[in-house]
């Protein structure tokens, strides 16, 4: 497998492809990958002809308060995980090949309204940095085909979003959420949890479970809200939301709505925030 830093070396790489009348597949991360990113590059590879990923730990998508500083880099180990999953080219570049003009003077690119609710309502300006930095990857990746988890449901719905009011000629794909064996959703950011707050965290998948049940069982779904909400408080976890919504805009079910729906978890366990989620079909 093949690192390049710079769009130029991307560029001739994949006009390489092009010439050949190869098709594209591209999984954007931000490094520290685990095995549910290397389902993203599985996916990829099953309908591509040939896989880049990209490693950049987008400084815009970051609150000022969050943990840009300390988010895992580990480019070797990414690498070899890559190359093992038979990824063709590994993307990682600077943040100036990204933000020629700096970060904070960039274009931005705001997706409304499913960018006003949950991560966006607890994460200002999050997924305004999410999509221009997709958006940007995009320009130079030029992909047939890209792979989003379903993990990050939100982020999912957003990039659906950007790609098809900005004709984006790209189609987007999603990959199921890979788990531990106790139901913990695989992420970066579960390195950080203390030997305790590991054991408790698979309480959101077990939480998301139980609004599920309790949505079919024709219980209200403000109910169910507050209902999960306040059994992880109890557990010690501090839940930003516990929601059921719509899985194809986000927006609230009407009374007696049952189908089509999602229910997301944010909570903090100690000063980690994990986000999980579960459709109903
Ligand atoms: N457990 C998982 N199963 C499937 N896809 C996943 C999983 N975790 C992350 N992804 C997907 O991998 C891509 C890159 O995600 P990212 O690099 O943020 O990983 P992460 O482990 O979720 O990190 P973080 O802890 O920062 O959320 C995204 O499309 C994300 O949805
Ligand atoms: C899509 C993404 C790579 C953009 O930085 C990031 O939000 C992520 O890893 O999910
Ligand atoms: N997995 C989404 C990236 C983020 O939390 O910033």
């Amino acid at each position: 497998m093949q690192t390049v830093q710079d769009a130029a070396a991307l560029r001739a790489t994949i006009r390489g492809w092009r010439g050949q009348g190869l098709t594209v597949g591209f999984v954007p991360t931000m490094g520290n990958l685990h095995a549910g990113h290397h389902s993203l590059i599985k996916l990829a590879r099953a309908r591509a002809d040939r896989v880049v990923a990209s490693v950049f730990v987008n400084p815009t998508q970051f609150g000022p308060n969050e943990d840009f500083e300390r988010y895992p880099r580990t480019l070797v180990q990414d690498q070899v995980g890559l190359a093992e999953q038979e990824c063709d080219l590994l993307f990682a570049p600077d943040v100036t090949t990204l933000y020629p003009f700096g970060a904070e003077n960039s274009v931005s690119i705001h997706v409304p309204q499913l960018t006003e609710t949950l991560e966006g309502a607890h994460r200002p300006g999050h997924f305004d940095g999410v999509a221009t930095v997709v958006c940007k990857l995009f320009n130079l990746v030029q992909p047939d085909l890209a792979v989003f988890g379903q993990k990050d449901f939100q982020q999912l719905k957003v990039i659906e979003r950007m790609v098809r009011d900005l004709s984006l000629p790209v189609k987007i794909m999603a990959a199921p959420t890979l788990r531990a064996d106790d139901g913990l959703a695989l992420s970066s950011r579960n390195q950080y949890l203390s030997a305790d707050d590991r054991a408790l965290a698979p309480q959101i998948y077990t939480t998301l479970q139980q609004m599920r049940d309790l949505i079919a069982k024709g219980h209200a779904w403000p109910v169910v809200e507050q209902a999960a909400a306040s059994k992880l408080a109890r557990a010690g976890f501090e839940p930003d939301y516990a929601a059921i919504r719509r899985s194809d805009d986000l927006a609230e079910p009407v009374d007696g709505e049952n189908e089509g729906l999602v229910a997301l978890i944010a909570a903090r366990l100690g000063s980690t925030r994990l986000i999980d989620n579960l459709p109903f079909d």
